[in-house]
């Protein structure tokens, strides 16, 4: 599938988005290695800090839904800014953790403007999980 087309998938997700406090509509589509379809929206909550983002909304969707970590083509983000949605630094942890680091991440907006960046571009020096695994291997 190529980048604006899943970005439209991504925009279909954008419907679903639940902001009643910010108003503000996010959308993701996160496509898997055997060619499925993954959609996130943003949820938000009356206490904020429960709030979810559309990217990681996909990607805990498609995780319960059986798709193994790492197993995922390209992501696709769409939100109604100036220039094209970049993710929160949550979700770029979050991406970092069950993407593959060199999987594009594909940015839009309502203008029709897109910037591809990878997940590791996304988020330089991290903290990953080969990080945590060293670690079990000195106990
Ligand atoms: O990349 C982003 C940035 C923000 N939001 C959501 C969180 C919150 O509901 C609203 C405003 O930050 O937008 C996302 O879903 N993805
Ligand atoms: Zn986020």
């Amino acid at each position: 599938m190529n980048p604006e087309k899943l970005l439209e998938q991504a925009l279909e997700a954008r419907n679903r988005a639940y902001a009643p406090y910010s108003h503000f509509r996010v959308g993701a589509a996160l496509l898997g290695d055997d060619g499925s379809l993954h959609l996130g929206c943003n949820i938000e909550n009356a206490a904020y800090g429960p709030t979810n983002c559309a990217e990681r909304t996909a990607l805990f969707r498609a995780i319960a839904d059986g798709n193994p970590p790492r197993s995922f083509q390209a992501i696709a983000i769409i939100g109604d800014t100036e220039a094209p949605i970049a993710p929160c630094g949550v979700c770029r942890q979050v991406l970092l953790e069950l993407c593959r680091p060199d999987m594009p991440v594909i940015m839009g907006n309502l203008q029709g403007e897109i910037v591809v960046m990878t997940v590791s571009e996304l988020l330089p020096a991290a903290f990953t999980p080969n990080d945590v695994q060293q670690q079990e291997g000195k106990q």
